[in-house]
């Protein structure tokens, strides 16, 4: 078993929860699939480290993160499992909203300007929270290399729509849904 092999079954058994559901782009589906019980589960978030490490090992990026809060955990895992590599890798927080005190950052962590980052996800449908993080990374001066998720809903088109180059590690008939 491969370590994608290994994840997509601990997605498969703890993720998937079937039932009529509203999205956050207030989309009716039949089911959901709950990343945080993966990539804040402790046998499943080391693999999402290196799951995604692997998916985007030919690109250049020295940073990593996305929107909260579905991407900050993926981002973590992405740092230690880089880490255990012997590579170093920043990960970073994108705010919803541009925080209105202390230093009124809207992506936190290590300085972004002039580098090259990897947009974060757990699971894209839309796109458009990507789309959010993207446009206020460029904004602070970073330079996108492409978007990573673990599980992609249907968000392909539109990033290609908005020439990003975008990898997920897994679509729905990955997970027969
Ligand atoms: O591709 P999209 O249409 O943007 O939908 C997917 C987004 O929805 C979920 O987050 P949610 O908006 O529920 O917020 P949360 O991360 O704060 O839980 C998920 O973590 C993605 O970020
Ligand atoms: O589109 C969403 O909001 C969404 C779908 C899904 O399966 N899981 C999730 O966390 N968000």
């Amino acid at each position: 078993m491969t370590d994608r092999d290994d994840l997509l079954a601990e997605i498969e058994n703890k993720a998937v929860v079937h039932g009529k559901v509203v999205l956050s782009s207030g989309q009716e589906a039949d089911f959901y699939l709950d990343l945080r019980r993966i990539t804040l589960d402790a046998v499943a978030a080391p693999l999402v480290g290196r799951v995604m490490l692997d998916l985007t090992e030919d690109l250049a990026y020295d940073a990593v993160g996305g929107l909260t809060l579905g991407a900050d955990p993926v981002a973590a895992a992405m740092l230690h499992a880089a880490a255990a590599r012997g590579r170093r890798l920043d990960a970073f927080v994108v705010r919803k909203t541009q925080k209105a005190h202390g230093l009124q950052r809207r992506v936190e962590g290590p300085e972004v300007k002039g580098r090259r980052v990897l947009v974060l996800e757990d699971t894209s449908t839309t796109g458009a929270s990507p789309l959010t993080a993207v446009e206020a990374l460029r904004e602070a001066g970073a330079e996108v290399v492409a978007v990573a998720t673990i599980v992609d809903r249907g968000a392909a088109a539109r990033m290609a729509e908005e020439g990003l180059e975008y990898r997920s590690a897994y679509t729905l008939s990955d997970l027969g849904l």
